[in-house]
């Protein structure tokens, strides 16, 4: 695949009581590929993550983006209708045929709770539920925040293969994760953040292989330990 660049941010800031919680970062989003998020908690990355998404406006810097291209966003905890889990899917993605959407609820494992209403599901189901409305609905660029974070290990196992699966169908995705065994077998790319500074902006083989700085080291160090 070409590497062509869809999200292109030129030195972002979001500055906090006098402070750069997200500092000068620069950087391009290729299409097609799985960039992935990496750092400590509170380094910055949702912040750069619903920055790029478009829903922070920072304080200064400039995100590039094309016109015509659709977007979806998954939040650590999703905003859920006020209905059933079935009924939730169906505002998501009016469009989709039943079969479809049967299909979609299989591979989440959520066939059992199609009539439960949405807020009475668990966060794993929540997380599960928004996951497939997103993705249901074929966005070219598919951001992610943690979206294993409170699954077990069959959910996230099914949730890291519907991205690998989305991935191959060539949807961008941008996510976070604190789980390094996924990252190592998802990324394309990795963007290491410190502390709201951008360290590491680099194909992910060779950040894994070789980690240039202290932090990133020491990261992927306790995270595999
Ligand atoms: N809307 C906001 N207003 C002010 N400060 C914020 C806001 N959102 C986040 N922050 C601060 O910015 C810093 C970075 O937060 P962010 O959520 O991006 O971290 P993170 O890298 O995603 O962390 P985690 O791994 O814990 O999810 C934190 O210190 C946080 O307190």
């Amino acid at each position: 695949m070409s590497d062509t660049i869809i999200i292109k941010a030129e030195a972002l800031s979001i500055i906090k009581d006098g402070s750069a919680i997200l500092n000068a970062v620069t950087t391009h989003i290729l299409q097609g590929k799985i960039t992935m998020l990496l750092g400590h908690n509170g380094a910055g990355k949702s912040l750069l993550l619903q920055a790029l998404h478009g829903i922070i406006v920072p304080d200064s810097g400039v995100i590039t983006a094309p016109p015509a291209h659709t977007q979806k966003m998954v939040f650590q905890k999703p905003i859920l209708l006020r209905r059933s889990a079935s009924r939730h899917f169906d505002f998501l993605c009016p469009d989709i045929s039943q079969t479809e959407k049967m299909a979609w609820f299989e591979r989440a494992g959520l066939i059992g709770q199609m009539d439960t209403p949405a807020r009475q599901l668990s966060g794993g189901e929540q997380q599960k539920l928004a996951f497939i409305g997103a993705l249901a609905s074929k966005p070219d660029l598919l951001f992610l925040d943690e979206p294993s974070a409170n699954l077990d290990f069959e959910a996230s196992a099914k949730i890291e293969s519907l991205i690998s699966d989305a991935h191959k169908n060539g949807v961008t995705i941008i996510m976070t994760t604190h789980n390094i065994a996924q990252a190592h077998r998802l990324a394309d790319h990795v963007l290491f953040i410190e502390h709201g500074k951008l360290i590491e902006d680099r194909n992910a083989k060779d950040f894994f292989a070789n980690p240039l700085h202290d932090a990133a080291q020491a990261y992927i160090a306790h995270h595999h330990a």
